[in-house]
């Protein structure tokens, strides 16, 4: 743990050699800490250069809320899913013709599935349920190696069990918020006890829930085209505020691409031809701000992979992973945009955690098929 202010703001970095992280995500962690409010801000394992500020940090402010924090996609998060998936019947290519129309609107009551997770709506809603797209996906895994067999049968799964890991936010929703608010706050922040802040805070929280609910659909989609059952088994959110006590002092978390610690075990995603891990969070999670990393972070910017990789890889190569993986990407450039090099080392991230006591192990996850979009030319998030 690297302290880079000792006083208030405090600010942490949550690795062991400042070296590993770009100058630009710390000189963003940094203009973050230096927002009015912050009393503590944490970058984590996967920080890596953002749109202003980095991916990978919380900061817990006193009486300020920023939305451009949590930003055009607040809500996102990951879920995992156990499956009624044979292990014995794994045939990823069978499985990944089958799975199809994923990208259209879902044809069910989107009223009904949304009054079930706590969101009122007053229309139908194209959007539920669908992935959207950049690092979105939903990745079919299998629980490969344990740490903690005791654990994993507390959740109800054990070895060879085939999961679905879904990964995708508020779509549209988030982004009409961040919009929203660009102006009136957005970089400036609203003083947290604002008619604004909490009008503000009453949308977000609607985000946050609807995003619950459309991984929730994803996963109910994803196995009816295989003929299959979902039982949820953990969601965390990781782009949010939200309103906490801290030694009886009211705050408000920020987080951009930091999951949730408070929420129990979930899954850390590697890359589509990257380990995933399913970790449980330990200790206080003061210093790093009740957060962790969400991910390994990104490396190379969207726009510039397939110029690095298409001279040593083909379009197979994308496709068919070194893990034994397939994924489904039919646009082309998300394809190479997406490519597992453009990420960092998963097993780095988790080194971290482990020297750091932060979060441990439970299981790791292999990814089986990784679902992207079916689509040519698949538009925004
Ligand atoms: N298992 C997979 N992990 C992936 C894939 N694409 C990205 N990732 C990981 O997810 C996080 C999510 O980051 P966010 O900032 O978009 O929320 C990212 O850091 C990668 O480690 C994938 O296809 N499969
Ligand atoms: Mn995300």
């Amino acid at each position: 743990m690297i302290i880079l202010n000792e006083e208030s703001p405090r600010v942490v970095l949550c690795v062991s050699s400042k070296d590993q992280v770009e100058g630009d995500a710390l000189a963003q962690l940094m203009s973050g800490a230096n927002l009015p409010g912050v009393v503590h801000a944490a970058g984590l394992a996967d920080i890596h250069p953002g749109m202003g500020l980095p991916v990978g940090a919380a900061y817990l402010m006193e009486n300020m809320v920023y939305p451009h924090i949590p930003g055009t996609d607040a809500g996102c998060g990951v879920g995992l899913w156990k499956t009624s998936l044979k292990p014995g019947k794994i045939n990823l290519d069978r499985w990944s013709k089958k799975l199809n129309g994923l990208d259209d609107p879902w044809d069910g009551d989107t009223l009904e599935w949304l009054a079930e997770f706590g969101v009122e709506a007053d229309e139908p809603d194209p959007g539920l349920g669908t992935i959207g797209g950049g690092n979105h996906f939903a990745e079919l895994q299998q629980i490969d190696q344990i740490w903690d067999a005791d654990r994993l049968k507390d959740l109800g799964l054990k070895k060879r069990d085939v999961v679905l890991v879904v990964h995708t936010g508020s779509r549209g929703l988030g982004s009409a918020l961040f919009w929203e608010y660009a102006n009136e706050g957005g970089a400036q922040g609203l003083p947290g006890d604002s008619d604004s802040a909490s009008e503000f805070m009453r949308k977000h929280a609607r985000a946050l829930d609807w995003g619950r609910a459309n991984r929730a659909l994803v996963a109910r989609r994803f196995l009816s085209c295989l003929s299959a059952k979902e039982s949820l088994i953990a969601d965390v959110c990781h782009n949010s505020v939200e309103k906490i006590n801290v030694d009886d002092r009211e705050f408000f978390l920020h987080r951009k691409g930091a999951a949730d610690a408070t929420q129990g075990p979930f899954v850390i995603p590697g890359s589509r031809d990257a380990f995933s891990y399913l970790v449980e969070p330990v200790g206080d999670q003061k210093e790093n701000a009740f957060s962790l990393p969400h991910g390994a972070g990104r490396k190379w910017p969207r726009g510039h992979c397939k110029a690095r990789l298409s001279s040593k890889y083909g379009k197979s190569d994308m496709t068919h992973t070194k893990l034994g993986g397939r994924v489904i990407c039919e646009d082309s450039a998300l394809l190479w945009d997406e490519a597992p090099q453009a990420y960092k080392d998963i097993e780095k991230v988790m080194q971290e955690l482990e020297t750091h006591d932060m979060a441990r192990p439970i299981a790791r996850l292999r990814p089986l098929i990784t679902y992207k979009t079916r689509s040519k030319n698949r538009q925004g998030r």
